[in-house]
């Protein structure tokens, strides 16, 4: 066994097995206590409820409180590896929302025989949180959960590795393009995979300007054209009218990579093909598409970056989950809309220009971050994180009409 899987494994393992447990809020000593949180104290809250339903948010803990809810069809690159195997990862999900945006949440694994089912199961349970982050659930069952979810939940429903990495990707990429004297709307970007981060992403970045028609997406059969007859609904919005069929042929003179496929699948070769000054996003997790040493020893005009904590330039949801929660639940927000996700966008952006603290730079174990090949996105330990893009989003929810409440006074002011 390797030094640094044990090291995972012990850090799962001990003291307690797991990642998160329960805090109560409120003392539970004294039978005064027990009578106010239980029988017969707890009977009062229940009428209130019953009586104005949005009481819920003055008695409970569901205003900040998120569902982390998986399948375990798409375990990060692992696969489609069950229900119980993602647990790691929802509860990682939960230990992030609280460590970063202060937000509770709880992971829920659901065995499911069919689509409908898991649609079904969750919509019964939604209005028990604030917010419910979907999270591993591959393509294309994914796009038709959400949907579905949207369409019967009073709650926000966001899949993650949809709209949290598109939302990352396109602010990491926004930054890389204006830091190699490049634009959006000219960029030519081939995009390895065709799930859901693939097909959010590349909806996204067109939200932001790029163009469809430059834009090669591939799936594990080659590139996705107009004469495939394969495809399903989603993908066949990338369908080119193109005679190229290889990764090989589309990534010939392109600007941008991004992956979010499977690992290793881009090599050098690949890599000395693409344009002057590209940008490789190989975020992948855990492993990248390629690996940065690799990439950066075949090209030095390169900005590259991956899905990992251990990289510079960590292009991953993280940066954007806690954040947009946060936002939503603050104003209770009945959804997650594209102007909350491109105030998102841009909130993170341009964070990278500014400064950094000094306590960010301790906890990345740097000297120095500056707006750069190297740093083109923050680091998810930064607290002004949780300020601005909690407070854009939040903003945002407010005029476009998705709150149910406005701004609370002094909302996220910083000190
Ligand atoms: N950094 C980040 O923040 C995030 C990274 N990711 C990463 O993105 C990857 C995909 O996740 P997700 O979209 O949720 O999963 P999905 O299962 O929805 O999609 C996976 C996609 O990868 C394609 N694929 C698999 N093997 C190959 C190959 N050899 N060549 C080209 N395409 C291939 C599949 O093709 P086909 O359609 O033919 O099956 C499919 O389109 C994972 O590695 C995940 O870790 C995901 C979310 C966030
Ligand atoms: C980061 C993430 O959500 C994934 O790799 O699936
Ligand atoms: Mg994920």
């Amino acid at each position: 066994m390797t030094d640094f899987r044990k090291q995972a494994l012990d850090y799962h393992a001990l003291p307690t097995p797991g990642k998160i447990s329960i805090e109560l809020t409120k003392p539970a000593e004294t039978s005064k206590d027990l009578a106010l949180a239980y029988s017969p104290g707890v009977a009062e809250p229940v009428r209130a409820i019953a009586e104005n339903p949005d009481d819920v948010y003055k008695y409970t803990a569901k205003g900040n409180l998120v569902a982390v809810i998986s399948n375990g069809t798409a375990i990060l690159g692992l696969g489609n590896l069950g229900p119980m195997a993602s647990k790691p990862v929802m509860e990682g999900k939960a230990l992030l929302f609280k460590r970063f945006a202060g937000l509770d949440a709880i992971d829920i694994e659901v065995t499911h025989r069919t689509t409908q089912d898991f649609i079904n199961t969750v919509a019964n349970i939604a209005d028990s949180f604030g917010g419910v982050n979907l999270e591993d659930i591959k393509a294309p069952e994914c796009f038709e959960i959400e949907q579905a979810l949207i369409a019967r939940c009073e709650v926000p429903i966001f899949h993650d590795d949809q709209h949290g990495t598109a939302i990352v990707t396109a602010a990491g990429l926004l930054n890389a393009l204006e830091i190699q004297g490049k634009r959006l709307p000219k960029a030519k970007i081939v995009c390895l995979g065709a799930g859901a981060a693939a097909i959010a992403c590349m909806e996204l970045l067109i939200k932001c300007g790029a163009q469809r028609e430059n834009i090669y997406m591939l799936d594990s059969k080659g590139v996705i054209h107009t004469r495939r007859e394969d495809l399903n609904e989603y993908k066949a919005l990338f369908a080119n009218n193109t005679d190229k069929r290889t990764l090989q042929e589309v990534i010939t003179e392109a600007d941008v990579f991004v992956g979010v496929s499977g690992p290793n699948l881009l090599s050098p070769d690949d890599l000395k093909l693409m344009a002057e000054n590209p940008i490789v996003f190989a975020c992948s997790n855990p492993d990248p598409e390629i690996k940065p040493e690799i990439a950066l020893a075949a090209r030095d005009d390169l900005i590259m970056a991956t899905g990992r904590s251990d990289y510079p330039n960590q292009v991953n949801n993280v940066l954007c989950f806690p954040f947009i929660f946060r936002g939503a639940l603050d104003v209770r927000a009945k959804a997650i809309n594209d102007e909350m996700k491109l105030a998102a966008v841009e909130a993170i952006r341009q964070l990278a220009k500014e400064p950094v603290p000094a306590e960010v730079l301790q906890a990345a174990g740097v000297d120095k971050l500056e707006f750069g090949a190297q740093y083109i996105i923050p680091k998810p330990m930064d607290p002004r994180l949780r300020t601005r893009v909690s407070k854009a989003v939040a903003i945002a929810a407010v005029s476009s009409g998705a709150a149910r409440i406005d701004l609370p006074k002094n909302y996220m002011a910083e000190s």
